[in-house]
């Protein structure tokens, strides 16, 4: 995996060469010093970083036979600012599935302009975009019922978030566990972390921790930038510097891989 980045005195490379594998069910740290390029291999990983380059593999699956989205729904990036859209948080969870349900939908039969008719009334474009709109919602929402979330996140000790509350009215910690959720619920194989828990107190980045070791659990394979002090949770962390990654063990003792070229 490389990365070159445009600069003012012409391009500049991040990184080149690196390598590394990720268990299943496996947690592992990234760190290093700022701008050492944490977040472009992240981004890279997840086929989102037009800087970077090289060849991915998820279970021995080359990521050249996914479509970028089918690769993204495998392998999340879960960015350190939460967005969360929507009039409640059940819809905000609920927004991969509702824009999922979106991309299947087919415009009517009768093309994209013109008028059509809903119970003999005339409605233009912007009315049928509109009942599409809902009827997406509306199957996003058989798909994800209420009580599905909820349940979810009580498993997850988020019992304290109110599924009908806004999503602009809950706290940064809730607003990070409720993004993380929602990541999570797409059950993705591989999720990269990329500082999530970079704002919160003591007590929601433990929470978020928890919340990523329940997952790991469950067999998905996490990636985790952090600048905090170990939690115990990673059982190997990856030091990027200087363009090159240098393992160690939960202990803290060097795994004899270096430059990334690792093999798990
Ligand atoms: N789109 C871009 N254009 C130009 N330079 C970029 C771009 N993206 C990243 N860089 C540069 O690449 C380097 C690595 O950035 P990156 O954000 O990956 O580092 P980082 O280790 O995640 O940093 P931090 O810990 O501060 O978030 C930095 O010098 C950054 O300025």
């Amino acid at each position: 995996m490389s990365c070159t980045v445009p600069s003012p005195d012409g391009d500049r490379t991040v990184f080149s060469g690196l390598s590394f594998a990720i268990g299943r069910g496996e947690i592992v740290d990234l760190v290093g010093p700022s701008g050492s390029g944490k977040s472009s291999l992240l981004t890279a990983f997840a086929r989102l970083n037009p800087h970077a380059s090289g060849s991915f593999a998820l279970a021995g699956r080359d990521a050249g036979s996914f479509t970028p989205q089918r690769w993204r729904r495998e392998v999340a990036y879960l960015p350190q600012k939460p967005i969360l859209p929507g009039d409640t948080v059940a819809d905000a969870i609920r927004l991969p599935f509702t824009l999922a349900v979106r991309a299947d939908s087919t415009v009517p039969a009768g093309g994209g302009d013109g008028d059509a008719r809903d119970g003999g009334r005339r409605i233009g474009l912007v009315g049928r975009f509109a009942r599409l709109f809902r009827d997406d919602a509306a199957h996003a929402r058989g798909m994800l019922p209420d009580a599905r979330i909820r349940e979810t996140l009580d498993a997850m000790g988020c019992g304290d978030i109110d599924l009908t509350r806004r999503p602009h009215d809950l706290s940064g910690g809730q607003a990070a566990r409720v993004s993380l959720a929602r990541t999570l619920l797409t059950e993705p194989k591989v999720l990269l972390a990329d500082e999530v828990d970079a704002g919160l107190d003591d007590e929601n980045a433990a929470k978020v921790a928890s919340i990523m070791a329940y997952a790991a659990g469950r067999g998905m394979a996490i990636v985790r930038i952090r600048h905090r002090p170990p939690d115990g949770r990673a059982s190997r962390v990856a030091t990027l510097a200087d363009g090159a990654l240098t393992w160690t063990d939960a202990t803290g003792s060097a795994t004899g891989a270096t430059n990334g070229r690792e093999t798990a």
